[in-house]
């Protein structure tokens, strides 16, 4: 029982980084509160690692932040920098061995790294390192980028991160921290999010700008893809690194991932699924008593659906507050009883309705099919599902943990065959230019809709390993 109420504790997400530069900021402290606020990226594990210039100290463990650091944050005296990682495995196991920053010693001095994103050809890279005798002690594709640091020949820091860079494909950003300086990266495609923020004294970089209202940082600009930014004592300088033509930032970002109250390239995630909702009201013309919505990321589309709509909403399913996210853990059981004790319906507010029920998207159907039989238990005469993204088809390679193809429902089952196996009245999915026009801010930047229409922006893993099919690879064992 007691295994039972811990594997529901244990919700995931996608991987949160974090780094401040500060002499008159507590940077353990502040890094534990950047984390706090990136917590719904990555729920597996956390870690802090700090330096005071001489030493360099990291604590990891597994869990939400406030479990790992319930009793003591990283203490080294006079510590400035610190970098801090949420963890959502997308490469090798969810186990204490692959929990981030990482940290090694090599003979430049020290290095700690955090990573969000995924890397499509890790595995190559790492079978061509031992077979050259490096070792590994992780099963990350993150260790790699550590290793090709370590290992470069070139003189400076700069120039054997950039060395690497140019190695790996796929996505990455990354916070590295070294005994004097704090690195910001965000690959060529500027798949993942990354931005700096300023405090008094210093800088702070973090996968999404809700963190930096969390410390009190002021919002300085997104890097930019395909940039490397330094921070040390004399400031921050950049440079530019690979070929940033194929700029695609996840689309998945504004849909679901990121926090409502961030901006992620000039564009609010609050805005964007306002918008989205708004668009699948328009599209679909549906008309019903209610619109509810499936919290928590569905809300801000069913607020928006309402909106256009003119149909009422109504809180008819609440959450458990103390639930987190379900669609990103690892093990399809877990995920099935979180959903039955993350959400239930409220029968005074359903019963007798005719009901709109918006969720931001179906992945595997975990989620919709229980709540639509749900609602009818608790009295609706209908149950209309609508979607405020396209069916997910195809698997992400660069960092959301759908990299097996079979386990997404809309890529066995047509839409009337999804509508069916949910118990739904209709179903109604947002399309593709819908979810296009609905990013209002950022309706001109090119965007990873892979997972919607198969367009891979770089190389897939299955054409790394399997020479060309884009579908076959399953990420299995070690990278
Ligand atoms: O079709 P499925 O496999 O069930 O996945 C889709 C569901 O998972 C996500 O919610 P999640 O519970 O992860 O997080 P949330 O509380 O932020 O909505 C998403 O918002 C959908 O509700
Ligand atoms: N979701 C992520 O960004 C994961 C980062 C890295 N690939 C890991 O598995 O730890
Ligand atoms: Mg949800």
């Amino acid at each position: 029982m007691i295994n039972q109420l811990v594997e529901v504790d244990k919700m995931e997400e996608e991987c949160g980084v974090f780094g401040i530069y500060s002499r008159e900021n507590n940077v353990a402290l502040n890094t534990y509160w950047g984390l706090y606020a990136l917590q719904h990226r990555g729920q597996e594990s956390a870690g802090i690692a700090v330096t005071n210039g001489s030493w360099m100290d990291v604590s990891r463990g597994m869990g939400l932040v406030s479990e790992v650091f319930r009793h003591q944050l990283p203490d080294l005296p006079d510590q400035h920098i610190g970098i801090g990682h949420v963890r959502y495995s997308t490469t090798g196991s969810s186990s204490l061995m692959n929990t981030q920053p990482l940290k090694v010693k090599y003979s430049g001095g020290h290095i700690s790294l955090a990573h969000n994103g995924n890397l499509t050809n890790a595995r190559v890279l790492r079978e061509k390192m031992e077979e050259q005798g490096s070792i590994f002690q992780t099963t990350i594709d993150s260790e790699v980028i550590v290793n090709l640091i370590a290992r470069s020949r070139k003189a400076t820091l700069e120039e054997k991160i950039v060395e690497s860079l140019s190695q790996i494909e796929g996505a990455y950003c990354l916070v590295i921290m070294t005994e004097e300086k704090l690195i910001g990266v965000r690959d060529p495609h500027g798949l993942r999010p990354l931005c700096i923020g300023k405090v008094k004294d210093g800088f702070v970089l973090s996968s999404e700008s809700c963190a930096l209202d969390t410390v009190d940082a002021e919002f300085v600009r997104d890097v930019e893809p395909g940039e490397m930014v330094i921070i040390d004592h004399t400031g921050i300088t950049a440079e530019r690194f690979g070929d940033q033509g194929n700029q695609a930032l996840c689309v998945f970002e504004y849909i679901y991932f990121a926090r409502p109250d961030s901006i992620i390239d000039g564009q609010s995630v609050y805005q964007a699924r306002f918008e989205m909702g708004r668009t699948l009201a328009r599209q679909s013309g549906l008309k019903a008593d209610i619109v509810i919505s499936v919290p928590d990321s569905g809300t801000t589309a069913a607020l928006g659906f309402s909106y256009e709509s003119g149909v009422p909403f109504a809180e008819g399913l609440i959450k458990n507050r103390y639930i987190g996210r379900t669609f990103i853990q690892p093990d399809q059981k877990d995920r099935d009883r979180s959903v039955k004790i993350k959400l239930n319906a409220i029968k005074s507010i359903v019963k007798g309705k005719s009901v709109i029920m918006v969720d931001d998207s179906i992945v595997r159907g975990t989620t919709s099919g229980k709540i639509v039989r749900m609602i009818r238990e608790a009295g609706a005469t209908a149950v209309h599902m609508c979607v405020s993204s396209p069916p997910i088809i195809y698997p992400c390679y660069y960092g959301i943990d759908t990299s097996v193809r079979k386990e997404l429902i809309a890529a066995t089952k047509s839409i009337e065959e999804i509508r069916d196996f949910i118990g739904a009245d209709s179903l109604h999915y947002l399309t593709i230019e819908g979810l296009a026009t609905s990013l209002k801010t950022v309706q001109d930047k090119k965007m990873c809709y892979a997972c919607f229409n198969s367009e891979y922006p770089g190389s897939t893993p299955c054409e790394q390993h399997c020479g060309g099919n884009k579908f076959v690879f399953e990420q299995e064992g070690p990278l």
